[in-house]
C-alpha cells in the first residue's frame, strides 16, 4: 500500500485532530502518501480531498473539533452515493482508509469495503457507545466538561436549596450520565439502561429532604427522556423548587484531555500499521490498557452495556 486517506465522520469529538495527526505522521514515517478527506462521507462523494504531510497537522493536537470537517451524509447511505465515493478514491489511487467516527461511520465504512476499499476504523464519539473498546475517543473530554458543569450547578443549587436537573448527551446510552454523575456526586442518575418512574424519583427527592439533604443534583441522560419535562413533573408533584440545564453541544467541544490525546494517538498508530499490513474490516479498540483489533461486524452490531458496578456504586454513594 502506497497511498492512504484519513476521514472524520459523524458527530465530531475532541481528540479527532490528535488522531488525524498521528495517522499522518505514522504514515509519513513509513513513506506512505496520505490524503485528508474533507467533511466526512459528503466530501468523499464530492471529491473534496487534499494531500497532507507532517506540517499540515502541526498545531492541532490541542484543538477540539476536526480540522478536516465532518458531516452526516444521507447520500452516502445509498449505493449510488457510495459508488461515487469509491470512484473518487480510486481515481486518486487511494488504497486504504482510516475512518474516525462513531457507529454510523463505521457501518458506512464496512459497506465501502464491500465495494473494494480497505479500511481500519477508530472509535470517535463522545458517547462511548461502541462495543469492543473500553473508551471511545472524545468520551473523557466530554465527561470532564459535563463534570465541570455539574460542579458549577452544585454551587447554585446549594445556595438556593433547589433540585437541579442536568441533561447530558449520549444518544441511546447512559455512559456520559453515569460517569459524570458518579464523579459529580449526583443524588439521582437517570439512564436509558435502567428503567425508572417519575413517581419514584419524586418520592426519593422528598425522602432525601426529610433525611436532611438541602438540595439535589439529578443527572439525566438524553436517551432517558427530557430533563425539561421531568423537571415540570418534579416541581408540580413535590413542590420543590426545580431548575433544569440542558448542556447540549458544549459537551462536544473543547481541548481534548490527556487521556483522549493519548488514546487517539495510540489507536491511530495501530490503525496505520494494520492497514499497511493489508488488514481491513476492523476497528482498533482499547481494552485493558492495550490496543486490540475488533472485527467491524462486532463493533457495529453488538451493544455495549454500561458498567453495572458503576451504577451500583453511584447508588450507594448517593445515600
Ligand atoms: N447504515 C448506514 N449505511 C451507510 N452509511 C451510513 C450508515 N449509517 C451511517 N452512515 C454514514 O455515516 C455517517 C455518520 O453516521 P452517524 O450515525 O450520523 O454518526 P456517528 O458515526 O458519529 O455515529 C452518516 O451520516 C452516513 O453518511
Ligand atoms: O450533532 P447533532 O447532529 O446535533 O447530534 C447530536 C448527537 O450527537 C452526539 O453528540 C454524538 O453522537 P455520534 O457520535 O453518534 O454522532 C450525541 O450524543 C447526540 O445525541
Ligand atoms: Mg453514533
Amino acid at each position: 500500500m502506497k497511498k492512504i486517506a484519513v476521514i472524520t465522520s459523524g458527530g465530531d469529538c475532541p481528540g479527532m485532530n490528535a488522531a488525524i495527526r498521528a495517522v499522518v505522521r505514522v504514515a509519513m514515517a513509513n513513506q506512505i502518501e496520505v490524503w485528508g478527506i474533507k467533511n466526512g462521507y459528503a466530501g468523499m462523494i464530492a471529491n473534496d480531498m487534499t494531500q497532507l504531510d507532517s506540517r499540515s497537522v502541526g498545531d492541532i493536537i490541542h484543538k477540539g473539533g476536526t480540522f478536516l470537517g465532518t458531516a452526516r451524509s444521507e447520500e452516502f447511505k445509498t449505493l449510488t452515493g457510495r459508488q461515487k465515493a469509491v470512484a473518487n478514491l480510486q481515481a486518486h489511487g487511494i488504497e486504504g482508509l482510516v475512518v474516525i467516527g462513531g457507529d454510523g461511520s463505521l457501518t458506512g465504512a464496512k459497506l465501502l469495503a464491500e465495494l473494494g476499499i480497505k479500511f481500519v476504523g477508530l472509535p470517535g464519539t463522545i458517547d462511548n457507545d461502541i462495543w469492543g473498546t473500553d473508551y471511545t475517543i472524545g468520551f473523557d473530554t466530554a465527561v470532564n466538561t459535563a463534570l465541570d458543569a455539574i460542579n458549577k450547578l452544585r454551587d447554585t443549587a446549594s445556595a438556593h436549596g433547589r433540585v437541579m436537573l442536568v441533561e447530558v448527551m449520549g444518544r441511546a446510552c447512559g455512559w456520559i450520565a453515569l460517569t459524570a454523575g458518579l464523579a459529580g456526586g449526583a443524588e439521582i442518575i437517570l439512564i436509558p439502561e435502567q428503567p425508572f418512574s417519575s413517581e419514584n424519583i419524586c418520592r426519593q427527592l422528598l425522602e432525601s429532604r426529610a433525611k436532611g439533604k438541602q438540595y439535589s443534583i439529578v443527572v439525566v441522560a438524553e436517551g432517558a427522556g427530557s430533563a425539561i419535562d421531568l423537571g415540570k413533573v418534579i416541581s408540580a408533584k413535590t413542590g420543590l423548587e426545580t431548575r433544569v440545564s440542558v448542556l447540549g453541544h458544549i459537551q462536544r467541544g473543547g481541548a481534548p484531555t490527556v487521556s483522549d490525546r493519548l488514546l487517539a494517538s495510540r489507536l491511530a498508530e495501530r490503525a496505520v500499521r494494520d492497514l499497511l499490513q493489508g488488514k481491513s474490516d476492523i476497528m482498533i479498540g482499547y481494552r485493558n490498557n492495550q490496543c486490540v483489533e475488533v472485527p467491524i461486524t462486532d463493533a457495529i452490531s453488538k451493544k455495549k452495556d454500561i458498567d453495572p458496578e458503576l451504577y451500583r456504586l453511584s447508588d450507594v454513594l448517593s445515600q
